[in-house]
């Protein structure tokens, strides 16, 4: 099957956009993973499928599927590229878009100075909704958030690291580094991925914390690995950090990829608001295999 794209990237985390407003093109979790495949496919870290609008008020709705093919309710970054994507392609004129997505609806803003602003939300700390299973732990308190200590093994070696679990429609565990550089992204990311303790997986956060509104951040995305930026990611590592009596109200999160502003009151009643980039790669055209 011959299928047109749109490749994009916010702060550096890569889609391929998928038009499906007029037909649907049922892609198979194989083709997806083909699509986002690096060498035979066209690279992606995730695979963003546009579709009409599914109800009164409500402009459009977008699917995600990440790198290993499995769909997933979340993703910042592209939230930001899908608005970007349908006022370049004229599917709307509006300036703030209304789209389902599977973790409820947001509205990304597009912005005079060319970034999206997206309300993300209120940030879920309440464990088992994440969902976390803290059966048996004692959490330590730090402000108004808490740590937990998630154990694992690394190479035979056992290891406890404190970690705030936070879901912004999709889980995060958050640990404070000293150095992003150093940080034992590659190593740990997998391990904390598929904890037991989470039983959705997890995206794991490694965050340092430069000044109460400036953080540096890796994220090892859940079915994707290490990306250059995350955006949910971000939203997670600095609800955190607030809550912990960290970071001030407005924080900028640098990533490899790039810059997202962060803002929350901290306030449970309030939504939570991320504000970066989003540009358009290139298109293209692609044979997927049926049986891919
Ligand atoms: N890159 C995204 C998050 C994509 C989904 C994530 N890997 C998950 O499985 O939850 C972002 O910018 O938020």
């Amino acid at each position: 099957m011959k299928i047109h794209f749109t490749k994009m990237q916010g702060a550096g985390n890569d889609f391929v956009v998928l038009d499906e407003t007029r037909s649907r093109l049922n892609l198979t979790a194989g083709q997806y993973r083909y699509l986002a495949d690096r060498h035979f496919g066209v690279g992606a870290d995730q695979i963003l499928t546009v579709r009409p609008s599914p109800a009164e008020g409500i402009d459009f709705e977008y699917v995600i599927h990440n790198a290993d093919g499995g769909e997933v309710g979340q993703c910042g970054n592209g939230s930001r590229c899908f608005a970007r994507y349908v006022r370049d392609k004229g599917l709307t004129d509006k300036d703030t878009i209304r789209v389902q997505t599977l973790s409820g609806v947001l509205s990304p803003k597009l912005n005079a100075d060319g970034r999206v602003t997206v309300d993300m939300g209120v940030p879920v700390l309440d464990e088992p909704r994440v969902p976390f299973d803290a059966t048996a732990l004692t959490p330590t308190v730090q402000g108004n958030g808490r740590t937990w200590p998630l154990a694992f093994d690394v190479q035979g070696a056992p290891v406890t690291v404190p970690v705030a679990v936070v879901s912004m429609g999709n889980p995060h565990a958050v640990q404070l580094v000293d150095n992003v550089d150093t940080a034992p992204v590659l190593l740990w990311g997998p391990l904390i991925e598929s904890h037991a303790r989470f039983p959705e997986r997890v995206n794991a956060g490694f965050m340092q914390i430069v000044g109460r509104g400036h953080v540096r951040l890796r994220v090892f995305e859940r079915g994707t690995g290490e990306t250059l930026a995350c955006g949910s990611g971000a939203c997670a590592a600095v609800a955190a950090g607030i809550r912990l009596g960290l970071l001030d109200s407005e924080v900028h999160v640098d990533m490899h990829g790039g810059r997202l502003t962060i803002a929350w009151s901290g306030q449970d009643s309030d939504s939570l608001f991320m504000t970066g980039p989003a540009t358009t790669v290139f298109e293209g055209q692609i044979d997927i295999p049926d049986a891919a």
